[in-house]
């Protein structure tokens, strides 16, 4: 089976420092990929180019064979970990949003039939993510978890194959996050998607992916830190509980160790 995401030879480069150097990833549709490593190693750069947000500076990206360029589609949805959603609008017109401003891209206003269409869209879509009887409400009026299922929605109206999740769940309490869990679990079955997502959290990283990328640098240069970037120093199909295990042990022991060793701060790599 041909990949559905096909990167070779990614390189991202800030100026001359080097961020991401030689990494090759070919993504089946239907995975869930996680991608973790630690803070600096380049996942949400990475995230940016597959989105089509950022062009590598090296390297190509095919998305059913066909060259990516700098260009986000409605093939690629994304949730990041918060201020996805408009606070000035209720969850309704978040959530149809992104079909207002496709098919009117002046007004953001639809009339008629269309607005009927996109309104049923829209209320399918807060049904799907658990939000029906939220629709009125304002984001300010919403709990950070029903915040991030409004973004949840507002990404996949326009029916994404492929979600693109930044530390979806990093602002959440561990109750919640369970929640979200559940509901993203859920969703990737549902909606038949190809989900990448960053996070920091090991465990949760291989709780929910079928396969987990680790980015960190493979080679050290103590007198030009930006010399060498992060590429795929791992890169686990995870069929199994057994599997996760393993998998988990070895990659949180195997990270850049940061320079605060506190799992609770967001610089260090460890269990959420
Ligand atoms: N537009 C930019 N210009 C210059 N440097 C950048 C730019 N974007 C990112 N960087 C740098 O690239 C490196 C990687 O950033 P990135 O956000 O991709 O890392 P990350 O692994 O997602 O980090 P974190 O886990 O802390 O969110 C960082 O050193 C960052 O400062």
């Amino acid at each position: 089976m041909s990949a559905l995401l096909s990167l070779s030879n990614i390189w991202v480069e800030y100026g001359d420092k080097i961020v991401i150097e030689n990494v090759d990833l070919d993504i089946e549709e239907g995975a869930f990929v996680s991608i973790v490593g630690p803070s600096g190693a380049g996942k949400s750069s990475l995230l940016r180019i597959i989105l089509g947000q950022e062009i590598p500076t090296r390297g190509t990206i095919l998305l059913d064979g066909q060259r990516l360029g700098g260009e986000c589609g409605p093939d690629r949805g994304v949730v990041f970990q918060r201020y996805s959603v408009f606070p000035h609008i209720s969850a309704l017109r978040n959530t149809m949003f992104g079909l207002e401003c496709e098919q009117a891209p002046l007004s953001a206003r639809l009339f008629g039939t269309a607005h009927k269409a996109a309104k049923a869209m829209a209320m399918e879509m807060l049904d799907a993510v658990g939000l029906a009887d939220s629709m009125h409400l304002y984001p300010a009026q919403m709990s950070g978890g029903m915040q991030q299922r409004l973004a949840i929605a507002q990404a996949l109206i326009k029916r994404p194959r492929i979600l693109l999740l930044d530390e979806p769940f990093g602002a959440l309490d561990p109750g919640i996050r369970a929640d979200m869990h559940a509901l993203i679990t859920r969703l990737w079955n549902d909606y038949a998607l190809t989900i990448i997502m960053v996070t920091h959290d090991i465990r949760e990283a291989f709780k929910l992916g079928t396969r987990v990328l680790a980015l960190d640098k493979r080679r050290h240069d103590p007198d030009a830190p930006h010399r060498f970037g992060a590429t795929a120093v791992y890169d686990l199909a995870l069929r199994n509980r057994k599997d996760r295990a393993a998998g988990e042990e070895l990659v949180a022991a195997s990270l850049t160790p940061k320079i605060d060793a506190n799992p609770n701060t967001k610089e260090s790599i460890g269990h959420g």
